[in-house]
């Protein structure tokens, strides 16, 4: 065969292969538009057609703006891909995500779980149902109310150094003796103090952010490869992409993940080494020669692992969106003040238990995860082959499904002025006062911890966590808005990979008088 002949042979092997992509694209198009089974469910034309959209969104950190604005104009259910719906109704929560009447919870898909290869399923990866139960079941010790409180003396440690070192920076700052005021980075603080509570239950000492001032080196990598890890798993949505990504993944980032499950065995090691007995939660997840089972070697390193992230940056977030809410909020923030001040005398006398009883505070609280959601976009679950109902609607199987938080923690036909911090929504007297105009308040949609048997175990903790910690600063200093770039922070343009990247917000701290 002469040279050309090949030419020619070559070129019109090129150009069917390149028609017959196009022909493929066109047809699975139309089919998507047409036939699919959620072709009659609304969203806009090109996210219908194809995940292009979807996965633009996704990269640019900015899904959870793009998905509350589409439940705006198409409704509580949005066809976000081809084959993923997304639900802002109060009803998807226990649909998607709780056991009901004899029906299961839908479960999480392969494309964002799933335990990474040559290491032990996490509670939070776990694919198997009854894995999953199996290993919370041994973990809950770890997570009740009862350990919460044992681990009391951790969290007053911790919560004691963050304000002494706040004190530090403010001996240091503007001022006199009459007002002391220094610009402190709150977000940044707040991530050092949740940093070092997970550090010291999950691997028996802190991460030493708040005695150096800055992120241990190996979590700013953690939190870079949970970034990243979002970020892939979006590809996995197509099997060509996940198997060509399995494959061509840089040598460099597999061992970069490698010395991390190293440090982490390295870390946990040591904690085993200690022969004295600490509530944390290493100590809890193991057998107790009471017939307590625990988990395995690599369970705990990878539940340690685990702990790091999904127990940090979420209480990080949660506080960090409390306060950018109470520096704009004057009435609510004296509110708050008088309540945390007038109850206790000594920054000691403030016990997690006194702390659960306070109302405002929780009502602070809950207003914050209603309207600064660390995980705006929820998380993806997928429906069984056979199919399920969801808010009274046949959904086929193999159909991702999610429930967009932001949409609807901020419907206003659920909450009175719901773009605007009103703590009061979750008092007493608003429930029981038909004349209150949060009375009719859709108070079950605020679900931050989910619903179901794979909410967030370490919900106690949270909340213990947020109260001490905000009740803590409150009763320490005032909070100012301060003049600076970072202290002009707009909460939603903040980007989102699975959590709120966390931007610098800078408050003016001024010493209470
Ligand atoms: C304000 C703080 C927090 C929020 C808003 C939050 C929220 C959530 C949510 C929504 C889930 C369900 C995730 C899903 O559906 O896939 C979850 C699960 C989980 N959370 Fe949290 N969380 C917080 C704090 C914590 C803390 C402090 C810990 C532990 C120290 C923790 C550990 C976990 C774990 C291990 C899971 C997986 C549970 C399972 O699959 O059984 N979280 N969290």
């Amino acid at each position: 065969m002469s040279y050309l002949t090949l030419l020619e042979v070559g070129w019109k092997l090129v150009s069917t292969g390149f028609s017959l992509v196009v022909l493929y694209i066109l047809s699975t198009t139309i089919y998507n538009l047409t036939l699919h089974p959620l072709s009659h469910f609304p969203g806009p034309l090109l996210w219908r057609s194809t995940r292009i959209p979807y996965m633009r969104s996704m990269w640019s950190g900015a899904s959870h703006t793009n998905h509350h604005r589409l439940h705006q104009r198409y409704g509580p259910v949005v066809r976000i891909a081809p084959n993923e719906l997304s639900f802002a109704d109060t009803a998807a929560w226990h649909d998607i995500f709780a056991n009901r009447g004899g029906r299961e919870a839908l479960p999480k898909s392969a494309v964002w779980h799933g335990a990474q290869s040559g290491h032990a399923d996490s509670l939070l990866n776990c694919l198997s149902r009854d894995g999953h139960a199996h290993m919370r079941r041994k973990m809950e010790p770890g997570f009740t109310e009862r350990a919460v409180a044992g681990q009391e003396a951790i969290l007053q440690g911790y919560a004691g150094l963050l304000v002494n070192r706040l004190r530090e920076v403010l001996m240091a700052g503007k001022g006199d003796g009459e007002r002391k005021e220094a610009v402190v980075d709150v977000a940044k603080w707040l991530t050092f103090v949740s940093l070092d509570i997970i550090g010291d239950l999950a691997f028996g000492e802190g991460f030493q952010c708040l005695q150096r001032s800055e992120m241990n080196e190996w979590m700013e990598l953690l939190f870079s490869g949970v970034k990243a890890q979002v970020l892939i798993a979006t590809l996995r949505y197509y099997m060509w992409a996940a198997w060509a990504l399995e494959h061509m993944l840089p040598r460099s980032l597999k061992e970069g993940a490698e010395r991390h499950w190293k440090i982490v065995a390295e870390k946990v090691d040591k904690r085993l080494q200690q022969a004295t007995p600490r509530p944390d939660f290493i100590e809890l997840w193991q057998k107790d020669g009471k017939g307590r089972d625990g988990l395995t070697r690599g369970e705990i390193d990878s539940n340690a692992f685990v702990m790091s992230f999904a127990g940090t940056e979420t209480v990080a977030t949660t506080l960090t969106g409390v306060m950018h809410q109470l520096v704009r909020s004057r009435r609510e923030f004296a509110l708050l003040k008088e309540e945390v001040r007038t109850r206790f005398e000594k920054e000691d006398e403030m016990s997690l238990q006194e702390l659960k009883g306070l109302p405002y505070l929780n009502a602070v609280i809950w207003e914050g995860f209603r309207t600064r959601y660390a995980l705006p976009n929820g998380t993806t679950r997928i429906t069984p082959p056979e199919g399920s109902i969801i808010c009274g609607k046949r959904i086929p199987g193999n159909t991702y499904v999610s429930l967009c938080a932001q949409a609807l923690f901020l419907d206003p036909t659920r909450f009175h002025d719901p773009d605007h911090f009103h703590p009061e929504r979750w008092l007493p007297e608003a429930i029981k006062d038909p004349g209150s105009p949060f009375y009719d308040d859709d108070r079950n949609a605020v679900q931050p911890f989910s619903v179901g048997p794979r909410s967030c175990i370490g919900r106690p903790l949270a909340l213990a966590e947020a109260r001490l910690i905000l009740a803590r600063l409150i009763w320490a200093f005032d909070v100012e808005a301060a003049d600076t770039k970072a202290g002009a922070l707009v909460w939603e343009e903040q980007p989102l990979f699975g959590l709120i990247d966390k931007q610098s917000f800078e408050v003016n701290l001024v010493a209470r008088e």
